[in-house]
C-alpha cells in the first residue's frame, strides 16, 4: 500500500513559533523539549536546535506508559551518545518526574557553578518547556510544580500569555502559550502524529488511517493486535488492509443494515483504543 493519510500543513504556525522561541531565549537557561516516547522523531521540531543555537536542550519522552519500553531504552542511549540528556516520563501517574530536576541541574551543573563563583548562587534556574500539540505540556508542568504551582508576577520582556510558573525553591519555568510545530511535510510524519493523537482527525481520511495503523501493527506487534481482536494469524495473513479493517469491525459486531461492515465505526474504534493505550506499549519510531 503506497496512498498515505495525508495532513494538512500550516507553515505560519511555524515562523510565529519561531519567533516566540527565539524572542524568549535570553529570559531562560534551558529549554526542555517535550516528545511523545512512541515517536521522539516525528514529534520533534528538526530545526528547534538552530534556533536555540548554544542554549543547553534536554528532551523528556512524556508517554513513556504507552510506549515499548525496550525501544524508549533505545532512545535514551541514542541519546546519551549524541550528547543530549533525556529521560522517560509519564505525566499521568508522574513516573519519572522526580528524575527531571536532578537531570536539569546536572545538565547546567556549569552554569550554576559559574553563578555561584560570582556571588549569584540565590538566582532560579529558569526553564521554557516546549513541545507539540497533545505531547502532554501541561500535564508535564502540573506534575512537576504539584501544589506548589502558581504564577510569578510578570517580568519584563515577558509578553502576555506567557506565564512563570515556580517549581521549586530555585527553579522557574516558563509555560508558553504557544507549541512548537512539527515538520510535517513529510506525509510519513503526518501520519505518525495523526495515530497518536497529535493532530485532530477533521483533516484526514479516519478510515485510510486506521487502515495504515491496524496493517503497521500486523506486521510490528502482531501478537498485541490478536489479543485485542481475538483475530488469529491465519485470519489476518493475505487480507488487504481494507479487509483487515473490515474483520475487524465484524468481530465487535459493528454491521449496518444489509449486513455490511461500518467501516468508519470500526476505524474510529481501531484509533480511539490505539491512543488510549488499549493495545499495550507500542513504540512507532526506533533510533537508527
Ligand atoms: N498515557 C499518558 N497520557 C498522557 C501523559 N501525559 C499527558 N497525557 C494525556 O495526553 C492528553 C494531552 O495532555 P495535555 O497535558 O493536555 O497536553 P498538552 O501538550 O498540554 O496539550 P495542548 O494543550 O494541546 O498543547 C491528555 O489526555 C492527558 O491525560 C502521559 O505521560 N501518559
Amino acid at each position: 500500500m503506497t496512498e498515505q493519510a495525508s495532513v494538512q500543513w500550516f507553515p505560519g504556525h511555524m515562523a510565529k513559533t519561531r519567533r516566540m522561541i527565539k524572542d524568549s531565549l535570553s529570559l531562560v537557561d534551558i529549554i526542555v523539549e517535550l516528545r511523545d516516547a512512541r515517536i521522539p522523531l516525528s514529534s520533534s521540531n528538526p530545526e528547534l536546535h538552530k534556533w536555540v543555537g548554544d542554549k543547553k536542550r534536554m528532551v523528556v519522552l512524556n508517554k513513556c506508559d504507552t510506549a515499548d519500553p525496550r525501544i524508549t531504552a533505545l532512545w535514551l542511549k541514542f541519546y546519551k551518545e549524541q550528547g543530549i540528556t533525556a529521560i522517560a516520563t509519564d505525566s499521568k501517574t508522574g513516573k519519572g518526574i522526580p528524575q527531571f530536576l536532578p537531570a536539569v541541574r546536572q545538565e547546567l551543573s556549569e552554569v550554576l557553578e559559574r553563578r555561584a563563583n560570582k556571588g549569584m548562587a540565590g538566582r532560579p534556574l529558569r526553564m521554557m518547556v516546549v513541545g507539540i500539540p497533545n505531547v502532554g505540556k501541561s500535564s508535564f508542568i502540573n506534575k512537576l510544580a504539584r501544589e506548589k504551582r502558581a504564577k510569578v508576577e510578570d517580568r519584563p520582556g515577558v509578553t502576555r500569555g506567557k506565564q512563570w510558573v515556580t517549581v521549586s525553591r530555585d527553579v522557574e519555568l516558563l509555560d508558553m502559550p504557544g507549541v512548537l510545530w512539527p515538520k510535517f511535510e513529510d506525509p510519513a510524519v503526518g501520519e505518525k502524529l495523526a495515530f497518536t493523537g497529535a493532530v485532530k482527525d477533521q483533516v484526514l481520511d479516519v478510515e485510510l488511517l486506521a487502515m495504515r495503523l491496524l496493517d503497521w501493527m500486523r506486521r510490528e506487534y502482531p501478537e498485541q493486535l490478536a489479543e485485542r481482536y481475538k483475530i488469529t494469524d491465519d485470519e489476518t495473513a493475505d487480507l488487504e488492509p481494507y479487509d483487515l479493517l473490515c474483520l475487524v469491525g465484524r468481530k465487535r459486531g459493528m454491521l449496518i443494515s444489509g449486513g455490511e461492515i461500518d467501516t468508519l465505526r470500526a476505524a474510529t474504534m481501531v484509533l480511539d483504543e490505539y491512543r488510549g493505550g488499549k493495545f499495550g506499549k507500542m513504540s512507532l519510531e526506533v533510533p537508527e
